[in-house]
């Protein structure tokens, strides 16, 4: 059976901040750094055989962290990219005016097309996101793939997996270098495709990050 690992990436200067990065992007801090040092060797410990990462700076530095770690090499995959979050990227979440607010809110709490202006939607997020983890399918027998993304991405994959509406990612959460894990299964008892194994472990870290909205 295919497990893959979904891993979000280190904590960055604006995850800190509460700045809205989405395919703007920032520099992991320190911590952020030696959180991927500590999926690195969960992931060793687990045989990882292929990375998988999205190629905003953020995440390229946290896989090449774990790659060093477990001895893979890392392939970019666009796909795997922040949700679009257009002409609010770059902002404090803090300093939002309302009618900005309810462009968030709109998205989060879920219209199916809902996105902030110049963006993205939670469908088009959720169908490029499938593809990616679809793409794993035809990885060599015996592969055990990790995926290094992002908060709202992944929380879209694992959620429209559940069954979910994407934007139900807000219910998840996923803080920064937390392991979730799929499995593509065939059952003629029990839900074939993709099913969820665990989502947002923490236990690898030894100074998990608060996500954006506990800071
Ligand atoms: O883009 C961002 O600001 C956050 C949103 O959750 O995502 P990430 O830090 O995971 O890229």
């Amino acid at each position: 059976m295919l497990q893959v690992y979904l891993v979000r990436h280190g904590e960055t200067q604006w995850n800190a901040e509460r700045r809205i990065q989405g395919q703007s992007d920032s520099a992991l801090t320190n911590k952020g750094e030696q959180q991927a040092q500590q999926v690195g060797e969960r992931a060793k410990a687990l045989g990882i055989t292929h990375i998988i990462a999205s190629d905003l700076g953020r995440t390229r530095r946290t896989a090449e962290i774990i790659a060093a770690a477990c001895g893979c090499d890392v392939t970019l995959d666009a796909r795997l990219r922040e949700l679009d979050m257009g002409v609010l990227e770059r902002r404090h979440l803090d300093s939002l005016t309302e009618e900005e607010e309810g462009w968030r809110r709109q998205l989060v709490n879920g219209t199916a097309d809902g996105r902030i202006p110049d963006g993205e939607s939670m469908l088009e997020l959720s169908q490029r996101m499938h593809g990616a983890l679809n793409a794993c399918l035809d990885l060599p027998e015996g592969s055990r793939p990790m995926l290094v993304s992002h908060g709202m991405a992944l929380g879209c994959l694992v959620s429209t997996i559940l069954g979910l509406p994407a934007w139900a990612e807000r219910r998840l959460r996923l803080r920064n270098c937390s392991i979730s894990r799929v499995d593509y299964q065939q059952s003629p008892w029990l839900a074939s495709g993709w099913v969820v194994e665990t989502a947002g472990d923490i236990s690898h870290l030894d100074a998990p990050a608060l996500d954006e909205m506990q800071r």
